[in-house]
């Protein structure tokens, strides 16, 4: 079989991958954005209606690249022509004493991000019909809202094509031969590149296992909850109802949406799923976290039916320490990888796109990549080398 010869492949068009390609085209860089399914899909991360984005994080190397990841966004909206973000504010709830809603509430005063802190009096008059758990503080980051995601992904593929770039979908790679040029092989084609992106979400390890390279990822099934209003508009993102994320109480995080894609239903979700095979997804049917809403919903949402609606699923590829992986193969320098985005990843996409073009490129990367690092994983990574 004949190969064809790009500057660099990229392995997923998800959202990490759809942008790294755009980023490699506006480079000049003839790319090829490779994708196992048929586009658009509902396999993988990147699917569904809406993400929250958000400066508020608990560590201010996040919030330093959602600067720019808002200017990027807004950039790719001007590019297109479409509307991608809508401004809602999120309001952060948690005890006001626990270590990481003050991690939060600390990273967002350090870097001047701009906030409004709710008194239980003004909750009251202006987050109506929630009950805001006793001593919990509530804190709105003014800048965060949704992020229109399955137009979004659209969006960066068809401006990648816009500038030249090449998509091919159903085209599953299945085997990786590292070197120079690195050499992709699909069930129908064999590729050559100066380098390969591999940004394959849940399955990241599969592919990298042709490479010899193990990182230490659990995919995780999440159940995309939709809950009906009792009157309708009530949480709305019309009547400016914002994102929510609520932490520390008795549950793990459970975050919210106000009502948009579906009318009538607000999107309400446990951030924790149980582990699953990404092609037997359906196969994992545990419901436990929909027990833990439907509670966490009686008693601060009396507003909403307690029962979901509307179930879809997600995937998460979650790290041990919930940071992302950007970074060169340790053996092979010409491979970057973008992995392990832990279930908060999308609203990065444009920043992250960037990195690992400049890795692909080998330029020297924007930020400082060390909490992204594979070497973070010594024992995992080691094994493999
Ligand atoms: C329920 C849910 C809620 C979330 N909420 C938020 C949020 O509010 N805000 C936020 O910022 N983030 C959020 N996230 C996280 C965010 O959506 C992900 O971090 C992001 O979508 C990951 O993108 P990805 O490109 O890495 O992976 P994916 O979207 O999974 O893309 C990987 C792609 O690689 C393809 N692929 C894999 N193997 C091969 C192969 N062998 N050959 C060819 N192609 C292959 C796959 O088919 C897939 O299309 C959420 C995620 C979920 C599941
Ligand atoms: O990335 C986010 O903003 C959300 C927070 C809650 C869990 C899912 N992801």
């Amino acid at each position: 079989m004949e190969s064809e010869d790009f500057d660099c492949v990229v392995v997923g068009a998800g959202i990490q991958g759809s942008f790294t390609a755009y980023h490699l085209a506006k480079n000049n860089k003839r790319t090829l954005l490779l994708e196992q399914f048929v586009l658009p899909h509902s396999r993988g991360s990147s699917h569904g209606q809406t993400r929250i984005i958000r400066k508020a994080y608990d560590q201010d190397f996040y919030t330093h690249m959602m600067e720019e990841s808002y200017q990027l966004w807004s950039q790719l909206e001007k590019e297109a022509g479409v509307q991608l973000y809508r401004r809602t504010g999120m309001l952060l709830m948690g005890p006001e004493m626990g270590e990481e809603f003050l991690l939060y509430k600390n990273t967002m005063e350090r870097n001047g991000i701009p906030t409004v802190t709710l008194d239980p009096a003004e909750f009251s008059a202006h987050i109506p019909h929630v009950n805001r758990c006793p001593g919990h503080a509530a804190i709105v980051d003014t800048t965060a809202g949704v992020l229109y995601a399955d137009r979004a992904l659209r969006t960066a593929q068809e401006v990648f094509q816009r500038l030249g770039g090449v998509i091919r979908d159903g085209e599953k790679v299945i085997d990786i031969k590292p070197g120079t040029p690195v050499t992709v092989t699909t069930a129908s084609r064999i590729y050559r590149a100066k380098s390969l992106v591999i940004t394959a979400g849940p399955w990241a390890n599969i592919l990298l296992s042709h490479t010899n390279l193990h990182l230490p990822l659990q995919v995780l099934k999440i159940n995309v909850c939709y809950w009906r209003e009792r009157t309708p508009g009530m949480y709305s993102v019309g009547k400016r109802f914002p994102c929510f994320l609520q932490m520390g109480s008795e549950e793990h995080h459970i975050y919210g949406l106000p009502a948009n894609e579906y009318p009538g239903l607000m999107k309400i979700c446990y951030h924790v799923g149980s582990e699953t095979d990404p092609d037997e997804r359906d196969r994992q049917t545990d419901r436990g976290d929909i027990a833990i809403l439907s509670r966490y919903i009686s008693r601060q949402f009396p507003g909403l039916v307690p029962v979901p609606a509307v179930v879809e699923s997600c995937m998460y590829t979650v790290t041990p320490d919930h940071h992302f992986v950007l970074d060169c193969h340790p053996s092979h320098r010409n491979i970057v990888i973008g992995a392990g985005f832990s279930g908060h990843g999308f609203k990065f996409g444009p920043v992250v796109g960037k990195v690992l073009c400049e890795l692909a490129l080998g330029r020297m990367p924007s930020y400082d990549l060390s909490p992204f690092k594979i070497q973070r994983f010594p024992s995992h990574s080691k094994a493999a080398l």
